[in-house]
Order: structure tokens, then sequence, then C-alpha cells
């Protein structure tokens, strides 16, 4: 048997504030094979984003461990590629050093870094504005960006929060169909957290859907929808059966946290 790339096990986190103790997981426990693209469903605060920073190394477990090839991961490394709802670009560079920018800081050349750039340029559809800045760039058109340069970085995870929150739908739509793109090609292994059922359901191989605070792992859901997708897979009844499963795990959360 195959070691899962990524293994969250028995995981809880119990945050302690002035007023009192908030526990965000409990025996949360799940797997990531290699490759997999795995998204997180579940109630507001039922406790996604605490798994991903726990992933990420942001946080720490208040018990359990997560292991990355079966070894425990240790603060935040570049073996994790993140990409949050918020823009973090480098407002002084150029889309093209933005993307290269870890490849500089490994001691890449010039050619290198602009090979790296092209490459990632043209897997997100961003050819011909290399030397553009963030702030001449669109929503969506920073996000690609975002996620050109976790790529770059050839992190063995990608994890991504809500990273097409604050876009419009039209923009959210195209931009999944960017990221579908961009997956098939790397066959990163991302964990990736929304509250869009649709979203998740397009994207993911597996979506968990997490209980109620404090969050364990619900169910999981394969998805087995043929790849490659494209929007067109959003008007089957395939698809339709997945989000009426998905929303009614949900729903029935959704109530207990009320
Ligand atoms: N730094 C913190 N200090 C105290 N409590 C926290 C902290 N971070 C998160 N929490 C609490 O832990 C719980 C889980 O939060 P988390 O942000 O992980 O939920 P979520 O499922 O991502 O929520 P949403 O879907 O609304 O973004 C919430 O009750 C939240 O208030």
């Amino acid at each position: 048997m195959t070691t899962p790339k990524l293994e969250i096990k028995n995981v809880d986190k119990v945050f302690k504030t002035k007023s009192g103790d908030t526990t965000a997981l409990q025996k949360t426990s799940f797997t990531i094979d290699d490759g997999e693209f795995v998204t997180i469903l579940g109630p507001s605060g039922c406790g996604k984003s605490t798994v991903l920073r726990i992933v990420a190394g942001l946080e720490e477990a208040t018990t359990g461990e997560v292991l990355l090839d079966g070894q425990p991961i240790d603060g935040p490394g570049p073996d994790r590629g993140m990409v949050f709802q918020s823009y973090t670009l480098y407002p002084w560079l150029t889309v093209k050093e933005n993307i290269s920018f870890g490849l500089k800081l490994k001691g890449a050349r010039q050619k290198e870094r602009d090979d790296l750039a092209r490459h990632y340029l043209q897997l997100i559809g961003l050819e011909g504005f290399e030397n553009h800045y963030p702030v001449q760039l669109s929503g969506g058109m920073k996000q690609r960006v975002a996620i050109a340069r976790a790529l770059a970085n050839d992190p063995k995870v990608l994890l991504m929060d809500e990273p097409f929150g604050a876009l419009d739908a039209q923009t959210r739509n195209i931009m999944q169909e960017v990221l579908l793109r961009a997956w098939e090609k790397s066959k990163k292994t991302i964990l990736f957290i929304t509250h869009d059922v649709d979203e998740s359901i397009f994207l993911a191989d597996s979506v968990y859907v997490m209980t109620a605070r404090p969050g364990r792992l619900k169910k999981k859901v394969p998805i087995d929808i043929a790849r490659p997708r494209d929007f067109s897979v959003k008007a089957t009844n395939q698809f339709a059966q997945y989000k009426e499963e998905l929303l009614s795990l949900i729903r029935e959360e959704s109530l207990k946290s009320i």
C-alpha cells in the first residue's frame, strides 16, 4: 500500500482566549493521496480554515499529527504552497518577477527564471502580461498570478483557502476552469477550502464534509465525474445528484450550529 501524500491524524485544536476555550477541531482525521484534488465543505465556523492553517504550519495542533510524505510537518515550509482569498502579490514586482521570486531566492539565473515565468504564464493563460505590475491587473488576473507563483515554487501540496471568494460569479467560474487546466498539467496534490458546493464538485476528486464545530470529518464523497471537465458538467444530472447529497449533509450540520 502506498503512503498517502498528506495524513491528518486525530487532530484536536483548542484556541485559548480570555473569554474561554474554543474547541475548533476534535479528532479530525483524513488522508489525501498524491496528486489528489480534495475540497472541504462544512458549515461556517466548523474549522475548515483551521485545518488548512495547521497543515500549512501556521497553527499548531493541540494534539494529533500531520504527516507530509510520512514526515511530521514542522512549521511553514516551501513544500506547502498557499493561495488565500486576498492577493498577496509583491506590488513592486512585475508579474514575471512575482512568479519567479522563489527561484530568485534559490539563486537561479535570469534565463532560468524567465523560462519558468513563461511556462507558468502560459499555464494560467496570462501570456503578454509578464511586465505588468499587480496594480494594473484585475482581481481574477491577480489570483491567476498568485496560483502561478505558488505552483512555480514546486510545492508538494497546494493549500487554497477560498481563493476565489472575493471574485464575481463569472470570474469565479473562469478561475475554476483555469485552475483545473493548470492542475491537469501539474498534477499537484491540492487541499481546497470553499463554501461553494458547485465549485467543490466541479474541482474535486473527493469532497470532505465536516461536522459543525468542533470539526471532524463527517463524510468523504468521491466525485466520479470524468476528466477533463469543463463548465458543461454543471448542467448534468450526475452533478445535480452530488449537489443534492452535499447540500443535505451541510444543511444537517448547519442546523446543529444555529
Ligand atoms: N485564532 C483564533 N482564536 C480563537 N478562536 C479561533 C481562532 N481561529 C479560529 N477560531 C475559532 O475556531 C472555530 C473554527 O474557525 P475556522 O475559521 O477554522 O472555521 P471555518 O470553517 O473556516 O469558518 P468559515 O467557513 O466561516 O470561514 C471558530 O469558532 C472560530 O471562531
